[in-house]
């Protein structure tokens, strides 16, 4: 056997303590593999005091309270990273690329901001930055794109990308429970960021989706050209409209190459019941790419949590102890192209309307009118109970129409008198197959 490969794990919460946990449960079994021991050499988290219920798995492992230090330390020969976020995370891994020692991480926000920057200094320094974890989970949806899918062009990706998200909206269905009730349990799950309104209003799903399009279309793109929109404005009402027009609201991330350039948007959506997207649910992620040669593939797993997410990260590590080492996108980053971003007035694509409308003769006319004008044409029509004078809501299944047109229309309508609030708008997917 050669020399074992030590690690520095910067990060001892949830995904962390899960790969200290892989590691003492594994270790054997990777060695075997890799032909090297893997160990843990040091660690760092913020509280060196607290019980992390990993019994004596750390035992004579050295302790710093500074990740730079952590990356630094002459033992450490692979910076794992699981701290999180773009502050002592981005030091660690910047302080150990510039070592020349290989990175592994979680990390999705570092990426989306920084990933070309640091694949640059990873490919200077001839080592790995590897992000398995940081995309869509356990699933091992990072080596897909960069080595299975190789021989293809990539015409689309899209999937459910965050699993809080998905966890809410799953149980605000199943069993009727408040979008805070729901969010709370995640993060008591150990899925949801330290700051959850990254997951509930699509920044996290954002993130991973600008890394697995950089990586598909092999060109950066950045975070900021992503259309983002949470889910917090979901209600109980619309997912019941939603099952009874035979769709499921999922937060979909969809990245797709168009004749105006690349959609990569992020957003509610009514995904229809007869696919495999509708039917990911709780923390389950899901991911669809679809390849010329290859054609659609779909990948379901779990997306968040301890264990999954720490099989991704020892999935990169095992990498590294096998010597395999591929740039970030998965091609050197001066060979990356330039890719134009289609802005979402460009979308094309039926939608689901929800009005809050006085029940009064006239008003759907006033609704009728202005969709003619803005030449949004309805497929169908749905106004549930009678309440002379009081609100009551009004569903409308739109046929294809173009975003802008919608955005108009959606404007002026919230303007009349008797729409009592703002209108809701879900674009309906039409997903191929999937
Ligand atoms: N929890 C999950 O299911 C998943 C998390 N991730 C990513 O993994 C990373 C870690 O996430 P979690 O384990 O959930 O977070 P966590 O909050 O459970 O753990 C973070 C750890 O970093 C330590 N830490 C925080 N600030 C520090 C500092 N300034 N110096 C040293 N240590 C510090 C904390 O003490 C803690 O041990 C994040 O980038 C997250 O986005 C990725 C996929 C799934
Ligand atoms: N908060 C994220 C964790 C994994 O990336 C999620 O819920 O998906
Ligand atoms: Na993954």
């Amino acid at each position: 056997m050669t020399e074992p490969l030590r690690l520095g794990i910067a990060g001892l919460g949830t995904v962390g303590g899960g790969l200290v946990r892989l590691l003492d449960a594994h270790g054997d079994r990777l060695a075997l593999r890799t032909g090297r021991r893997i160990e843990i050499a040091a660690v760092c988290a913020r509280d060196k005091t607290k019980d992390r219920g990993l019994g004596h798995a750390l035992d004579g492992v050295r302790w710093h309270d500074d990740a730079v230090a952590l990356a630094r330390d002459a033992q450490v020969d692979v910076l794992v990273e699981l701290i999180g976020g773009n502050g002592v995370a981005k030091d660690a891994v910047e302080a150990a690329l510039s070592l020349g020692k290989p990175v592994v991480t979680a990390n999705k926000a570092l990426l989306a901001h920084d990933g070309l920057a640091l694949a640059r200094a990873a490919e200077r320094a001839g080592v790995a930055l590897n992000f398995e974890a940081a995309v869509a989970g356990g699933i091992p949806v990072v080596k897909a794109l960069r080595e299975g899918f190789a021989g293809n062009r990539i015409n689309a990706l899209f999937g459910i990308l965050n699993g809080t998200s998905n966890y809410i909206l799953t149980s605000m269905a199943a069993t009727g429970a408040s979008f805070e009730s729901a969010l709370a349990e995640a993060q008591a799950l150990g899925y949801a960021e330290a700051d959850p309104s990254f997951d509930v209003d699509g920044v996290d799903a954002a993130h991973k989706l600008s890394l697995l399009a950089s990586l598909a279309f092999a060109a950066p793109v950045d975070f900021s050209a992503v259309y983002v929109e949470g889910i917090r404005r979901i209600t109980a009402l619309d997912i019941s409209f939603a099952h009874e027009l035979g769709f499921r609201i999922k937060i979909l991330g969809i990245a797709r190459a168009t004749d105006h350039g690349l959609e990569v948007r992020v957003h509610p959506a009514m995904v229809p019941e007869g696919t495999a997207l509708a039917h990911v649910d709780g923390v389950y992620n899901g991911v669809v790419i679809e390849g010329d040669f290859v054609d659609q593939m779909v990948f379901e797993g779990r997306g968040a949590g301890a264990g999954p997410t720490a099989s991704a990260v020892m999935a990169d590590i095992v990498d590294i102890a096998l010597g395999l080492k591929l740039p970030l996108y998965g091609v050197p980053v001066d060979r990356l192209g330039q890719i134009a971003m289609a802005s979402i007035d460009r979308r094309i694509g039926a939608c689901y309307l929800r009005l809050s409308v006085v029940d009064r003769p006239g008003v759907i006319a006033d609704i009728a009118a202005i969709l003619r004008d803005e030449q949004v044409s309805i497929e169908s029509l749905l106004q549930r109970g009678r309440a002379p004078g009081e609100a009551v809501p009004v569903v409308i299944v739109t046929h294809e129409v173009e975003e802008a047109a919608m955005r108009r229309a959606l404007a002026r309508m919230g303007a009349l008198a008797t729409v009592l609030e703002p209108p809701t708008m879900i674009r309906i997917e039409e997903i191929k197959r999937a």
